[in-house]
């Protein structure tokens, strides 16, 4: 940015004014990018700072700059879609019919159930001792077999009443047991005959055949994501393979000549942050990342990049906005794709973009400064895998601020937060190209046009690993 009074008005950020008042003056080391309103500029939000604040002053007069700066970014998207609608468009994108594999259990971790998961057998499928101790039948005291009965042993033979024999926990239970009694509630005699050291109830510490589920119970309904403990469910129900739908294809497209794979930035490139960044994260979002690959700026590659790729999601990494080698647009128009997404008014990230190239196929832009390409990959990437994948969608759900956070004077902010006890505290290093926040962050809070102030409460956007990570930890 110049000192001259016109860059600055265009490169006004209203952003970085509300920071001053949120820190009491001090600058934060945030960089919330550009601002750009088309809109009347509303009020911040009760709280969120005072009217005799000199610093709000200062910024009452930032923001009608901004409000001027909003129509050049106008010009740009003119139709950029509310941050809400753009989530909800994302998460129609129809799914490939008749998709459903059969997969091993191994494979099917972090998967979706194409199908009922219904027990094969009855759970326990055999009378079972809970309890290591004796098998007793009648009243005592018993007199105890000479040989035991361990777990994974063939049927046992009956005792009579008056008779125990020694039972490990699993084995299967002698017909005509009236009870197990637990090593530590017996003691026998020189003769081998038992005494129980308390009351004995009927059936105590046997597992009955089918107690968990008969065979042809249903256990678990079509969309069920696989968990380690649904892999436990389906293994002791029975099953080798599960019906299950695959993980969406996606491939990476990372944009831009000026990146660097190695070392330190120099010249002017820099590190490609996106490339080590995005794969993960979109496996943990559920799909298989197929490839990634590096095209600079070059229009062509990226032009046939699209055209002969057979993904179900293409991420583009940068070139979204309207400069010199921004080819995303252009060779979208080109492809006669059908943009359904141009431009979020959300921030970081409002260049983001959502296009159908052909049937099944979806490509979403992702903007090139890093925390802009996670906001991205939350509004539309994150919908459109779970719909793809056959996920549900998380219970939306709120926590309370521990701090008032600005907002953007029309659009909605993400913001990256840790989440401790049951607030949300505000990250610094939040700006568009920073990821020092987002790093040690938990999930992102939805901030709505105009801030929110200390204890108000947030819809917040849990990040993968955060929530469980199985797919980021198992896959
Ligand atoms: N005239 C305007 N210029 C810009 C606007 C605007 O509204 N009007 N929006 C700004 C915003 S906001 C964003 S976000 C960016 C989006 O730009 P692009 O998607 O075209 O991305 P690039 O220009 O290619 O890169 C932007 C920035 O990010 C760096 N970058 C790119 N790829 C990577 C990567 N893989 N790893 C790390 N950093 C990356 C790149 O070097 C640039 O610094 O446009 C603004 N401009
Ligand atoms: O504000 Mo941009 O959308 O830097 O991310």
């Amino acid at each position: 940015m110049t000192a001259s009074g016109r860059f600055e008005e265009v490169d006004f950020d209203v952003e970085e004014a509300l920071a001053l008042v949120k820190e009491g003056g001090a600058p934060v080391p945030d960089d919330p990018g550009s601002t750009g309103a088309s809109r009347p500029v509303p009020s911040p939000a009760p709280g969120a700072g005072s009217a005799k604040d000199p610093a709000e002053q200062q910024d009452a007069g930032r923001q009608d700059a901004g409000h001027r700066a909003a129509e050049h970014h106008s010009a740009e998207h003119p139709a950029a879609t509310p941050w809400p609608r753009a989530r909800a468009i994302a998460g129609r994108a129809p799914r490939r019919p008749d998709t459903a594999v059969s997969v091993t259990l191994e494979a099917a971790l972090g998967l979706v159930l194409a199908a009922p998961l219904a027990a094969l057998s009855d759970l326990p499928s055999f009378d079972t001792s809970a309890m290591d101790g004796w098998a007793v039948a009648g009243p005592g005291p018993w007199d105890v077999r000479a040989e035991g009965v361990l777990a994974g042993h063939g049927g046992p033979q009956r005792l009579t009443d008056g008779e125990a024999v020694r039972i490990a926990t699993g084995a299967r239970i002698p017909q005509d047991t009236s009870a197990v009694l637990r090593s530590e509630h017996g003691r026998t005699d020189e003769k081998e005959r038992l005494y129980a050291t308390r009351d004995v109830v009927h059936g105590q510490d046997i597992r009955p055949r089918g107690q968990e589920c008969r065979s042809g119970d249903p256990l678990l309904p079509t969309g069920t994501l696989v968990t380690p403990a649904v892999l436990g469910l389906a293994a002791a129900a029975g099953y080798d393979t599960v019906a299950a739908l695959p993980r969406p294809r996606a491939e990476i497209l990372v944009l831009g000549d000026e990146l660097l794979t190695e070392g330190l930035p120099h010249d002017g490139l820099i590190r490609d942050a996106l490339g080590p960044m995005l794969p993960p994260w979109l496996r943990a979002l559920g799909a298989e990342v197929i490839a990634v690959r590096r095209l600079g700026d070059d229009a062509e590659a990226l032009r046939k990049a699209l055209r002969s790729s057979d993904a179900d999601l293409i991420v583009t990494t940068g070139g979204t906005a309207a400069g010199p080698v921004d080819h995303v647009h252009p060779i979208l128009r080109r492809l006669g794709a059908e943009l359904l997404v141009d431009g979020v008014q959300v921030r970081p990230g409002h260049p983001m973009l959502l296009a159908r190239i052909k049937e099944n196929q979806h490509l979403v832009g992702l903007p090139g400064n890093p925390l802009a390409a996670v906001s991205g990959l939350l509004t539309l990437a994150e919908p459109l895998l779970r719909t793809l994948a056959g996920r549900t969608a998380p219970e939306p759900y709120a926590l309370p601020l521990r701090e008032g956070v600005h907002g953007h004077p029309y659009d909605t902010r993400l913001v990256p937060v840790a989440l401790r006890g049951d607030r949300a505290v505000p990250l610094h290093y939040n700006g568009p190209a920073m990821l020092r926040g987002i790093a040690v962050a938990d999930a992102l809070a939805v901030v709505p046009p105009g801030g929110a102030r200390a204890g108000q409460e947030l819809e917040i956007l849990e990040l993968p690993w955060a929530m469980a990570g199985i797919e980021v930890c198992f896959t």
